[in-house]
């Protein structure tokens, strides 16, 4: 019997080999926008830069692979954010430009309170209606979505539910023929989707959608978003008790990983409009605390 599985070859990653040289050609002619904008001759970045005049030709045209850290060399010399010079692609809009400096220069204290402003101020119709929970697995998030929906009499909603209906398959079989930017981009389509088709809702998500910028952004955008939140002890006793037993196999490690894949979300999860700690009582006092959050 022949032990070795196959590896499935991902449609992606033979995209992203083809898309390598379209991706060079564009790099080069932004990098040779930017430069002729500045009314920088290609000698003086040559001399600022401390790259080759042949080797920035070569960049510019699209046929050099320049190193990460030559690119820096190049991106220091005219005074651009290495950021801005990589991602090439449609002109970023000039207030957006102008935003993003803005913003930047705020003390991190008055970020979140420019973020509400401008939350505030172009808040989604029908926002309060649209309840999403997030938090990591074990938090409640079926169990108090399911309570509260029926509480409120609108449909309950689990994204995976949804990706795994878009996909066609199953999320295991969707990471493992296509890879986590799949699920990515399927968790952010389902989303929209549920966005569009239903006024009023109570969303469970997966524990991951913060990590994933534009997904969490849409979802703060435009659903009343609660954090579940609980210890790392009640999230790993509340899985295993659900019978996962993968945590079990090494528990020291495990509760560690938890710990700080829990630690590492926190900013994100924090976000939300409000929270409500699962570990602060049993599920009825949890739900009751979930309804004051609602109507607060
Ligand atoms: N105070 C509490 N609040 C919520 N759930 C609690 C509480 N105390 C115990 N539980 C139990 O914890 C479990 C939470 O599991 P649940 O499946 O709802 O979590 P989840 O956030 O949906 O996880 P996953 O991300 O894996 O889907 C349930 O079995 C629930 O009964
Ligand atoms: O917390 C996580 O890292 C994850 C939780 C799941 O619900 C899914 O969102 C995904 O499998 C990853
Ligand atoms: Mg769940």
């Amino acid at each position: 019997m022949n032990n070795i599985n196959p590896v499935p070859v991902r449609p992606e990653l033979s995209n992203l080999k083809l898309e390598a040289n379209g991706y060079l050609r564009a790099l080069g002619e932004h990098i040779r926008d930017l430069r002729v904008r500045r009314g920088m001759p290609r000698a003086i970045l040559a001399r600022d830069s401390g790259v080759s005049l042949r080797y920035l030709a070569q960049l510019e045209s699209g046929e050099g692979n320049i190193s990460i850290v030559r690119l820096r060399q190049v991106a220091q010399a005219m005074a651009i954010p290495l950021e801005d010079i990589v991602r090439v692609g449609p002109e970023q809009a000039p207030e957006l430009t102008l935003l993003v400096q803005y913003l930047s220069r705020l003390p991190p204290a008055q970020l979140g309170e420019a973020r509400e402003l401008l939350l505030g101020t172009f808040e989604k119709k029908g926002r309060r209606h649209r309840i999403a929970l997030v938090g990591l697995r074990g938090a409640g998030k079926t169990t108090l979505g399911k309570m509260l929906a029926a509480h409120l009499d609108v449909p309950f909603i689990e994204l995976a539910d949804e990706i795994r209906r878009l996909a066609g398959m199953t999320l295991p079989e969707v990471f493992s023929l296509y890879g986590q930017s799949a699920y990515r981009r399927y968790e952010q389509r389902s989303l929209q989707a549920v966005i569009d088709t239903y006024d009023r809702f109570v969303l469970s998500t997966g524990g991951s959608i913060v990590t994933e910028a534009a997904t969490f952004d849409k979802l703060l955008t435009y659903c009343h978003t609660i954090w579940l939140k609980a210890s790392p002890s009640d999230h790993m006793a509340r899985v295993v008790a659900q019978g996962d037993r993968r945590p079990m196999s090494d528990n020291s490690e495990a509760m560690k990983d938890l710990e700080r894949i829990l630690a590492g979300r926190e900013p994100m999860y924090m976000k939300a409009d409000a929270t409500v700690n699962t570990s602060a009582g049993d599920l009825q006092q949890s739900f009751a605390e979930l309804l004051k959050q609602i109507n607060p």
